[in-house]
């Protein structure tokens, strides 16, 4: 998806060695860890470095991936990964998009924000069609402020209750097109394979490693 357009010979590789995960999302800490262990990096949090946890102001997934992994490359002087990352839901015009993670409110509480969602579609109609889709911009940043950046999806619909206690986030209330089971049900492993942040990792692994 992204990445069209760019020249591949362009795209700075990435050199075996230290590499900052900028979130401060336990649940995306986790991971990207498992999906970057592979590729023999070694990474630190943005917690464990006592990184600040930018404001973010952009307007799409990338301008904020792009942003919170500029600030964790420039304060840390390593290469930096940050990941923006939400749900998308059709009927409600895109929301939560951009505004996932506070959805509900600054305590994160995600029990609510998916209660939230479910009203929302509700209140819309018995008719009103569930499909919603996944996100996930990551930014590679390099602390002389060049930048790689990727986009992943995965397509679904919301269910409700919400089922299974693995994943994060909104994933209780999300089935991935095809499959039966949400992605809180599925195992970690198989949810790695086949999420958006998969997505977006198959194509940052192909572009720079
Ligand atoms: O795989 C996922 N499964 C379920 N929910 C997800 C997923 N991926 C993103 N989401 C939702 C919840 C998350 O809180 C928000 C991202 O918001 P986003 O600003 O990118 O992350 P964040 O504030 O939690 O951590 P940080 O910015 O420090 O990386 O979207
Ligand atoms: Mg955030």
């Amino acid at each position: 998806m992204s990445g069209e357009g760019r020249d591949p010979q362009s795209i700075r590789k990435l050199a075996p060695g230290k590499l900052v995960i900028a979130s401060h999302n336990p649940g995306k800490v986790r991971e990207i860890r498992a999906l970057l262990e592979p590729h023999g990096m070694q990474v630190v949090s943005a917690a464990e470095l006592d990184l600040p946890e930018p404001e973010e102001t952009g307007t799409t997934f990338v301008a904020n991936a792009e942003l919170k992994a500029l600030q964790a490359a420039d304060l840390s002087g390593l290469p930096a990964l940050a990941d923006d990352s939400g749900l998308c839901v059709d009927a409600l015009g895109g929301d939560p998009g951009i505004f996932s993670a506070r959805w509900a409110g600054e305590a994160k509480d995600f029990d609510l924000a998916m209660r939230l969602v479910n009203e929302q579609l509700e209140a819309k109609g018995p008719d009103t069609p569930r499909d919603a889709h996944f996100v996930c911009a990551l930014a590679l940043a390099w602390p002389d402020g060049h930048v790689e950046w990727f986009e992943g999806r995965v397509e679904g619909t919301l269910v409700w209750p919400p089922r299974g206690a693995y994943g994060f986030g909104y994933d209780a209330m999300f089935v991935r097109d095809g499959d039966e089971q949400s992605f809180g049900e599925i195992d970690p492993d198989a949810k790695h394979a086949i999420s958006h942040r998969a997505d977006a990792f198959a194509q940052l692994v192909t572009a720079v490693f």
